[in-house]
């Protein structure tokens, strides 16, 4: 289980983008970040990530507060974490498996990441988690041959061959075909159920973000205007977000 409490973000000229963020992030939990354009939903996300820096409050992770914890706490804890970016950054000129592999030689021993040697657990692993977001045929094919969704979903074979529990996304269905859109969702809402990932998406449809996820967070300039679990949003909470 991880809180947040009071997350703020300041920028060092003074703005302040995130203002007093509470929420929690269960275990198997599918949450779509929603809200109008520089409402703050990339920096949520960031900030989530550890990959932007908080200016204030607590971000409990397993007990312990992260902003207060040492360098080791952060490390374990970043492992746990992956960030996906809405235009995933891949090795072109390498296949999609050996994207994935790349992705989970994090986890393997010190003296195998040297010589890069792969071990047939490694190559297996790799291939079901390319098989789990439908890639399998794809396996041998270059990234830079990938279309839009494809490369997607070798991004999140990556996170999850990486070990993330965590899987913190930034728009990953902006710029797709309406297919390729629910495809990627859909595949996502599987893993967070299945592997009981938490998955925290940031997007602005918020009809995918209704039919996909348990819970909807809608920010406002830079606060939680409304918090929705299990059910659609209401016209009224809509126009709160416009
Ligand atoms: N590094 C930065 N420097 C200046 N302004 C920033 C920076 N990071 C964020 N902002 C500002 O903070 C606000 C929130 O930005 P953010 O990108 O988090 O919003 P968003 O909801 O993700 O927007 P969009 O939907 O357009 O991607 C915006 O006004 C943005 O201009």
């Amino acid at each position: 289980m991880i809180t947040i409490a009071g997350l703020t973000r300041k920028l060092p000229q003074g703005k302040v983008v995130l203002k007093d963020i509470r929420g929690q992030l269960e275990a198997g939990a599918f949450i779509a970040v929603v809200g109008p354009s520089g409402s703050g939903k990339s920096t949520l996300l960031k900030c989530l990530a550890l990959k932007d820096p908080w200016s204030g409050g607590e971000y409990l992770f397993d007990g312990q507060n992260l902003l207060k914890a040492g360098m080791l706490a952060k490390w374990k804890a970043r492992r746990k974490m992956a960030y996906l970016e809405q235009k995933p950054i891949l090795y072109e000129k390498k296949t999609a498996l050996k994207n994935v592999l790349i992705g989970a030689i994090g986890q393997v021993p010190w003296f195998r990441r040297v010589t890069g040697m792969v071990r047939n657990d490694d190559y297996m692993g790799a291939m079901e988690t390319l098989e789990s977001v439908g890639l399998i045929d794809r396996a041998h094919q270059h990234a830079e041959k990938l279309s839009g969704g494809e490369r997607q979903r070798v991004a999140i074979a990556r996170a999850i061959a990486h070990g993330a529990e965590l899987l913190f996304a930034d728009e990953p269905v902006s710029g797709l075909d309406p297919h390729s859109q629910e495809d990627i969702m859909d595949r996502l809402k599987k893993i967070c159920k299945e592997k009981r990932t938490t998955i925290v998406v940031a997007m602005h449809r918020l009809e995918l973000a209704e039919k996909f996820a348990d819970e909807i967070w809608g920010l406002k300039d830079g606060q939680i205007e409304l918090k929705v679990r299990g059910r659609r949003l209401t016209g009224a909470e809509k126009a709160r977000l416009s």
